[in-house]
């Protein structure tokens, strides 16, 4: 379970350049939810994530996870409860090294800070096993660099590196943004496989309405550092991406202003 509470972000204080970017945010995930979240540029969907997984430290407010008060930690310490997967695909992997190596790199996540990498026969066909359950055929090429996979092979194997050790917190920021039509939804489709499959809490980022509206249990709308909307399935499930523009329109008095915004 994730627990935020009224956790508040103040980008250069006292400064003209002065930016309020999270204001007194309080969010409970349960245990298991998959919760997405969409809203105007500059809402504080990025700084949310950096605060979670503890990129960006935040000036007011706690974060648990499963009842650890986590927010002073560093990110590297953290890692043992949080997956992340970005959106560029070459930000979770590590290109001069096999596919083996990588996995053998996320096996071992927020444990000891000594990396062996060895792969033992046991762990390769732990790997293997876990690689075929993308369905991309890279368990035959597990001695293969990863910077000579595609960019969908490549946030695939993000994708699984990041849940690999069945992390308390799954992270997903704009993690199909990159790609195109065919592999965003190839990745789509592989996300709600694995967090259906291990029931991870997810937390996704996407400037693509209907993705929000169409996956998950739940959905946030930001806006100015605030959660502005909060709909649980039985609301979300029938909603459509008018409606959810209307209501943003009704409730902030403005239209969503998004650069990214894909409608679906
Ligand atoms: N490192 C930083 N230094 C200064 N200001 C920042 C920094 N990071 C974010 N901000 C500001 O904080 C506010 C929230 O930014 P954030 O990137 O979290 O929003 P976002 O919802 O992810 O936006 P977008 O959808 O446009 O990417 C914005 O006004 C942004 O300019």
């Amino acid at each position: 379970m994730l627990e935020l509470s009224k956790i508040s972000k103040l980008f250069n204080p006292g400064t003209p350049d002065e930016k309020v970017a999270l204001n007194g945010i309080t969010l409970k995930l349960k245990a298991g939810e998959f919760v997405t979240v969409i809203g105007s540029n500059g809402a504080g969907k990025s700084t949310l994530m950096n605060i979670i997984s503890g990129v960006t430290k935040p000036d007011y407010g706690e974060v648990r996870i499963e009842g650890n008060v986590i927010h002073h930690l560093s990110e590297y310490k953290r890692s043992r409860w949080i997956g992340r997967v970005f959106q560029d695909p070459m930000a979770g992997t590590a290109p001069h090294m096999s596919i083996e190596e990588n996995l053998a790199m996320a096996y071992k996540r927020g444990q000891s800070r000594g990396l062996r990498l060895g792969v033992t026969s046991r762990k390769r066909s732990l790997f293997r096993e876990q690689i075929q359950r993308l369905g991309l055929g890279l368990e035959d090429r597990l001695g293969a660099k990863v910077g000579l996979l595609s960019g969908g092979e490549r946030q695939a194997l993000s994708l699984l590196m990041a849940t690999f050790t069945k992390p308390d917190i799954l992270l997903l920021d704009e993690h199909t943004a990159a790609l195109d039509p065919s592999r965003a939804e190839l990745i789509t489709r592989l996300t709600e496989q694995l967090v259906r499959e291990m029931k991870l809490t997810t937390l996704m980022v996407t400037h693509n309405m209907e993705q929000a509206i169409r996956l998950g249990t739940r959905l946030l709308m930001m806006d100015k550092g605030r959660v502005l909307m909060d709909l649980e399935q039985e609301r979300k499930k029938d909603i459509t991406v008018a409606q959810l523009l209307g209501e943003f329109e009704k409730i902030s008095g403005n239209k969503l202003s998004d650069d990214r915004l894909v409608l679906g």
